[in-house]
């Protein structure tokens, strides 16, 4: 379907790629500083911390997302060698080993001078883009190698926000064609079925506040999600219905998140008589414990309980299309680096997002400087 030819098979001037993630327990005993680790200064109530934590325990403790980027970075390597291109690949997350801080290290230690960084957060807001340009920079000061110019050790780019691209979108599409595919073995009416996205909900002034990055991360959503349904009808040849829906809120209850919860929507819909779902966790690049606890064994509850046939589609993962996008992603801004004009491939009605962020982008809260610094933008150090 795509015709946008490959990016030049070059890297320079990167000798490294930063896969930056977010990080999950491994057993037992790490849910309880993992979880202070994310949480750290950012009022969400006990409650709602031993409720998430129950979440982990009932998997044992361990998180699917180490071995998820694992995956990815297996592929992503697998995919570099496919195009002779030679460049190592490092992960550090932000909430647990290997943290950011060893990535440094390691980065170090391969003789590193310029990494680009790939989040494995597809859409743009404080969560997805600049909390992790913040941990850099935090990480960096911490280690010494930070003054008001940036990095004094090794330098990081990032790569954009990737929700627009077409492979991640490609991906996504394959992905709810297995999921038409498996609604129909299971007895469902595809036809009538209703396509529900789902994404990680976030407070109203975070959405407020991701404006800047070009698109709401919410409009991110719609935008992305409109293509998404509209290949999957054409390819299934009959009419697709669907609507955004959000999961794991958390917070104190009288801030305001994104709406509608993923169960609410459920629980409406099927009060009007709607009852095959297909529920496309587009927020998500892999399936992780918002995806193994609040879609699977939430959401699909609910709907069980409903009357509904539902199934969950997957998400990217490993998925082909996806990780040659992402490649495809790191040489283009490997070009942007070398001053090179480039073909900053999209899909649907927005811009690629910038690979260099605006003075505060994303920041937690509208309106509010985050007196943190950050990399990858052109506010450093503010
Ligand atoms: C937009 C978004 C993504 C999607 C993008 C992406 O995929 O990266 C995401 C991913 C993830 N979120 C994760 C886990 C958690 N997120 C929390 C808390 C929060 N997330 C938020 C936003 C997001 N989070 C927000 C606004 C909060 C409130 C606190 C704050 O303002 O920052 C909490 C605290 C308890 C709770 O409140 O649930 C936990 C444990 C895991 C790991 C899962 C695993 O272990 O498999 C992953 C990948
Ligand atoms: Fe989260």
């Amino acid at each position: 379907m795509s015709t946008t030819p490959r990016p030049t098979a070059d890297p320079t001037p990167y000798d490294a790629l930063l896969l930056f993630s977010f990080g999950g327990p491994n057993k037992p005993e790490d849910v309880v500083p993992f979880l202070r680790n994310v949480t750290a200064g950012k009022g969400i109530p006990d409650s709602r911390l031993e409720e998430v934590g129950e979440h982990y325990y009932a998997f044992g403790g361990k998180s699917p997302i180490n071995d998820q980027n694992l995956a990815l970075k297996a592929a992503i390597e697998a995919e570099l060698a496919a195009r002779g291109i030679e460049l190592p690949v490092v992960w550090g997350n932000r909430n647990w080993e290997p943290y950011t801080d060893d990535a440094v290290t390691e980065l170090e230690a391969l003789g590193a001078e310029r990494a680009v960084a790939l989040v494995t957060s597809a859409y743009s807001s404080y969560s997805g883009c600049r909390q992790y340009r913040e941990d850099l920079a935090v990480t960096l000061q911490q280690r010494g190698q930070l003054d008001e110019n940036g990095s004094t050790g090794v330098q990081f780019d990032k790569i954009r926000s990737y929700f627009n691209h077409p492979g991640f979108v490609q991906a996504n599409v394959e992905a709810v064609l297995d999921g038409y595919a498996a609604l129909e073995e299971k007895g469902g009416s595809p036809a009538d079925a209703k396509l529900v996205f789902v994404t990680h909900s976030i407070p109203d002034t975070m959405e407020a506040a991701s404006r800047i990055s070009q698109a709401t991360y919410s409009t991110q959503h719609l935008d992305v999600a409109a293509v998404i349904a509209a290949r999957v009808a054409e390819a299934r040849g009959h009419e697709v219905l669907w609507e955004l829906a959000y999961c794991s809120r958390s917070g104190p209850p009288t801030q305001p998140w994104l709406e509608p919860d993923v169960n609410d929507l459920l629980t409406e819909r099927a009060g009007e008589g709607l009852r095959d779902v297909v529920m496309a966790p587009i927020g998500f690049i892999s399936d992780h414990m918002e995806v193994a606890y609040d879609l699977d064994t939430e959401a699909m509850e609910t709907a069980t309980e409903l009357g509904m046939t539902a199934v969950r589609a997957g998400t990217v993962g490993t998925r082909p299309a996806f990780v040659a996008g992402l490649v495809d992603l790191l040489l283009e801004r490997a070009a942007k680096a070398r001053g090179e004009d480039v073909d900053e491939a999209t899909v649907g009605t927005l811009p690629p997002f910038r690979s260099v962020c605006e003075v505060d982008c994303c920041l937690r809260r509208d309106g509010e400087p985050s007196g943190v610094p950050a990399l990858c933008s052109r506010d450093v150090n503010r």
